[in-house]
């Protein structure tokens, strides 16, 4: 993609390669480190920061038999430079935060039912997929302040705010990967009774002083919001250094990109009939696309993925992508459109929020996809036959162009013909209403005697149905929560099986007594200006105790 030159005309950087530089989506941010982009989470045009290239990696198949943390120093290392973090560094960073992790393999591979395999990804700290990310992205954070503030003291010291948006898992992920850190406080944004007890709990019940828990009164979506707009209220963002650990930020993509590689090798180990080289399809249960994003860089950079499918809820705008090729918050082309494809029992809001049984998916608009449009923009560009800079020029107009007929008209499309083959080359879409995600449950707990948490349930049921179609590639589904987070689907589902008891099968001893400690949240209303009020007041507090 680049030639290696910085944008501004310089001379190439000698340290860095271009996987290793930085721009936003929306073309005006350019040039940046690695350190840069993670401390300032979005880019100052409101884009998104992407690397200049998506590293080939020709050398991948040699990486088959090493250990997690070995695999992810060979992934991340290509788009650190190590003129920003030494080897041994990144190294030591990765091991710590892995060494979290309650699987000695840090995301197991099983095999569940004829050619699909689950790959688990919840063995973390908070029992969901979001911990391999922000356990890495805490230390990250940790690792780049004790730096800035080598020497420095009381208010000149570089203090963190971040802001994120949670629909449940990222909240607590974040919350643990942060909690009692140095010069970094956290304000974690939830909708108010929209996400499961445990959830809730696993926020609240954290005191440590840096961090603070907000209800807001609505959904993900206008958390999400409130986030965007603090950022882009240059008052606020530069006075309290805001930071984010929602998968706008950078970080939280490139550490996902390691379980790509390791399960596909975890599966040429475990199945005789399956070697590196052969094709395999991964299922995503997907609400902001990061974690499906990362399959894409994983699949650019040589792994070969046949399909990456990406499983809605009824939330279903990304779905709607990829039979459609228009991008719209709600639907206003057929059967959704009329109706008709809404299931019985789900609660829709005056918003367009579906409230689902897999409730961290209830997403309208997923904030990662402006990732994808950006490729696929480059991509479509490229067909001029002009020069790489000209290419990136024209992909961040594209993007500007369609995310501002999203804000202001609620959707854009559809897109040209040739952009929605080239997102249909690399994905495959399914959408699964809530009654097929219980079905999921129960079938897997009686074929198999495996219990699914809902949103795993989602990308099984997705997986069932691309076997059919995609015949003998063996197929990967995410499981991105442990089933305990969700008690409510998963006790609808299994209910009246024979001998099924929640607290037996399914609560793991973390999540006792979780309900009696001592609780800190605030509530809030759907309002940026009363949180940037309360934000400032919050750290100013706690920058007085310094
Ligand atoms: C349990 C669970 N599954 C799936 C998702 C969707 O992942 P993404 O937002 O990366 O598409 C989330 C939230 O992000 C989640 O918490
Ligand atoms: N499902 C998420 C929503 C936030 O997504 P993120 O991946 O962008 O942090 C959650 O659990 O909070």
């Amino acid at each position: 993609m680049s030639n290696g030159t910085a944008p501004n005309g310089d001379a190439p950087h000698p340290t860095h390669t271009p996987s290793q530089r930085y721009l936003s989506t929306r073309g005006e941010d350019a040039d940046l480190s690695f350190e840069e982009v993670v401390l300032k989470g979005l880019a100052t045009d409101g884009g998104l920061y992407i690397p200049e290239e998506i590293p080939e990696t020709p050398q991948w198949q040699a990486w088959k038999d090493l250990p997690f943390i070995d695999l992810a120093y060979n992934v991340l290392s290509l788009y650190i430079s190590p003129s920003e973090v030494p080897a041994d560094d990144l190294k030591d960073i990765i091991r710590r935060s892995y060494s979290t992790f309650r699987a000695p393999e840090i995301t197991p591979l099983v095999k569940l039912q004829g050619n699909v395999h689950l790959l688990e990804l919840f063995h973390g700290p908070t029992f969901a997929f979001k911990d391999v990310a922000l356990q890495f992205l805490g230390n990250l954070f940790e690792y780049f302040l004790v730096r800035k503030n080598e020497g420095k003291t009381g208010r000149d010291r570089y203090h963190l705010t971040v802001v994120g948006a949670t629909s449940g898992d990222t909240g607590s992920a974040a919350i643990y990967g942060l909690r009692g850190k140095k010069d970094v406080s956290v304000f974690m944004l939830h909708p108010k009774g929209r996400v499961s007890p445990i959830q809730e709990l696993q926020m609240t019940t954290v005191l440590d002083a840096n961090v603070h828990n907000l209800a807001v009164t609505g959904n993900f979506d206008n958390c999400q919001d409130i986030v965007k707009a603090l950022f882009a209220d240059p008052d606020i963002n530069s006075t309290l250094k805001l930071g984010a650990v929602n998968s706008i930020n950078w970080a939280r993509i490139l550490a996902q990109i390691v379980y790509y590689f390791h399960s596909y090798f975890a599966l040429a180990r475990q199945s005789e009939s399956f070697n590196v080289g052969d094709k395999v399809r991964f299922v995503v249960p997907s609400g902001n696309f990061g974690d499906v994003l990362a399959g894409y860089f994983a699949k650019q950079m040589g792994l070969p993925i046949d399909k990456l499918v990406i499983a809605t809820n009824e939330n279903d705008i990304l779905d709607r992508f990829w039979k459609t090729g228009r991008y719209e918050k709600k639907a206003t082309h057929g059967a959704a459109a009329e109706g008709g494809i809404e299931s019985d029992g789900v609660k829709a809001h005056e918003d367009g929020v579906k409230e689902t049984l897999s409730p961290a998916m209830d997403i309208l608009v997923s904030s990662n996809f402006e990732r994808l449009l950006w490729f696929l923009a480059y991509h479509f560009a490229g067909s001029a036959g002009m020069d790489d800079e000209w290419n990136k020029k024209q992909a961040g107009q594209e993007v500007s162009a369609w995310l501002k007929d999203l804000k202001t008209k609620g959707g854009f499309g559809p897109v040209y013909k040739d952009v929605l083959e080239t997102a249909r080359r690399d994905f495959d879409s399914e959408r699964v209403t809530d009654q097929e995600t219980l079905d999921t449950i129960k079938r897997l707990y009686k074929e198999a005697d495996y219990i699914l948490d809902p949103h795993s349930a989602v990308g099984v049921e997705a997986a069932r149905r691309s076997v059919e179609r995609a015949g003998d590639v063996p197929h990967i589904a995410l499981s991105t929560a442990h089933p305990a987070k969700f008690a409510g689907a998963v006790t609808v589902a299994l209910q009246d099986e024979p001998g099924f008891k929640f607290d037996e099968k399914v609560l793991p001893t973390e999540f006792v007594g979780l309900d009696q400690k001592e609780k800190r949240v605030k509530d809030v209303e759907n309002d940026w200006k009363v949180v940037r009020g309360l934000v400032k007041k919050e750290v100013e507090e706690e920058l007085s105790q310094y």
